[in-house]
């Protein structure tokens, strides 16, 4: 038995996770099928805890939103990230103290905001406009709601264009050079309390250096606003913690984090005389890599590349064709053999782009074959569809040899559950 990559172990030629033979999941579950190991997400949990003791962490639930996936962060003492009236749903149910969830979203429903306002939960506003929304939503309903407000920091987070959030010109926050003039408006209006404040630059980031900027830029909002008359509860820096999808690649740990920013927090909230918490809503850091996809490959075709064509495309796990993200790919019944041949392995999605990996070299190939694709645990499953009429897969969760499914697979009947014929057409 030998480690290929962190709790992922090979035992007689086998890829096993938690403990458990991937083929013979295989063989009695079908495919695809996620697997997640639940001792990897409360290990990857408390390893972030241990490196910032003193801040809360708050699990961006939109990483992966499955309930039993909430409940063990709930155990291990998380509080949730939600961005939107579903991800709030499976937080609460999940059992996530309602002071532990922020309600983030740059285009709120007054729906949510309302559901906001009834659960008890904290709203981080994006806009001018939602403050003025969500002030007059809470008055109606007689209750205060507390606030942050969510900053655009203009601050590069040196990642892929699509997951950068903290820029100037990106969707979410309130310019940082206006949000003085926003807390301001709070501190006037009814059902409003601002009580922390919030950003988030972006996701899968390779260096600390754009969060020693952010947290800086933040604390110099922090100090203005404190002048004000607002006492912060809390200062919410977000996430964007990478994590190495590929080997042999250089990614900062949460010690090298809280290494870099928590001094800087520390010592300007001490300057300042004020103690808020410092929070921070990992995601990927957390699930990344707790979760393997399992595939069998349908066909195998010798054209201008080795196409080895299997049961999962972008449907199933889109972050390679809408990211060009790589994921390790693992013979996972050969995982011991050496590499032999060059091969790409597509999708069964009718679209071209339905590539999940290209060129990789792997051992010998055949129809048949399980093919692992690591580190899928954070926007794989949450990011799946039913397009090309294919039911979403089944989740299972494994841990110390035993296995429970967490979500059943779609059926056809599941492709139609929502749909209703006109009488005319019947
Ligand atoms: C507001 C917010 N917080 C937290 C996260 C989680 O980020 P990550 O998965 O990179 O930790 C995201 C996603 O990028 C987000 O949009
Ligand atoms: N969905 C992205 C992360 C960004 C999520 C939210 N801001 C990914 O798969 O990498």
């Amino acid at each position: 038995m030998f480690t290929i990559k962190n709790h992922l172990e090979i035992e007689n030629s086998r890829l096993t996770i938690g403990g458990v033979d991937t083929s013979n999941l295989v063989n009695e579950y079908g495919s695809p099928i996620y697997v997640t190991n639940e001792q990897r997400i409360r290990d990857n949990f408390r390893r972030y805890k241990k490196a910032f003791p003193d801040a809360d962490l708050f699990y961006a639930a939109k990483a992966n939103g499955n309930l039993t996936i909430l409940k063990i962060l709930a155990e291990e003492g998380a509080g949730a990230d939600v961005f939107s009236d579903g991800e709030l749903y499976t937080a609460l149910l999940a059992g996530i103290p309602r002071d532990k969830i922020l309600f983030n979203g740059n285009s709120k429903s007054d729906r949510e905001l309302l559901m906001a306002v009834q659960t008890g939960v904290r709203v981080s506003v994006d806009s001018f406009d939602e403050l003025n929304t969500l002030s007059s939503i809470a008055k109606n309903e007689g209750k205060v709601v507390d606030i942050a407000f969510r900053v655009n920091p203009d601050v590069s987070p040196k990642t892929h264009p699509k997951i950068s959030t903290g820029l100037k010109t990106s969707k979410f926050g309130i310019p940082h050079d206006e949000v003085v003039s926003a807390y301001k408006q709070a501190l006037d209006k009814p059902g409003v309390n601002p009580v922390g404040i919030h950003c988030h630059i972006g996701s899968q980031i390779l260096e600390v250096e754009p969060f020693v900027e952010t947290v800086n830029k933040m604390m110099d909002l922090v100090e203005q606003i404190s002048r004000l008359g607002v006492e912060f509860e809390f200062v919410d820096i977000g996430s964007g913690l990478g994590i190495p999808y590929e080997k042999n690649i250089e990614v900062p740990t949460p010690n090298d984090l809280a290494d870099s920013i928590v001094p800087i927090f520390n010592e300007r909230c001490k300057a300042e005389g004020i103690n808020p918490k410092l929070v921070l809503e990992p995601g990927r850091y957390l699930v990344g890599d707790s979760a393997i996809l399992l595939t069998s490959v349908n066909t195998m075709k010798n054209a201008a590349k080795k196409f080895v064509g299997i049961d999962a495309g972008f449907n199933t796990m889109i972050r390679p064709v809408m990211y060009d993200a790589y994921h390790h790919a693992v013979v996972a019944n050969k995982a011991d053999k050496n590499a032999e041949d060059t091969y790409t392995i597509v999708g069964p999605i009718c679209e071209t782009g339905d590539i999940m990996a290209t060129d990789r070299e792997l051992p010998e190939i055949e129809k048949g074959d399980v093919i692992a694709f690591l580190d899928v645990g954070g926007y794989g499953f949450s990011m799946s569809s039913q397009y090309n009429g294919r039911p979403r897969c089944a989740e299972l969760l494994v841990n110390k040899g035993d296995v429970d499914i967490i979500r059943k697979a779609e059926t056809y009947a599941d492709l139609l559950a929502n749909q209703e014929v006109p009488p005319r057409f019947l």
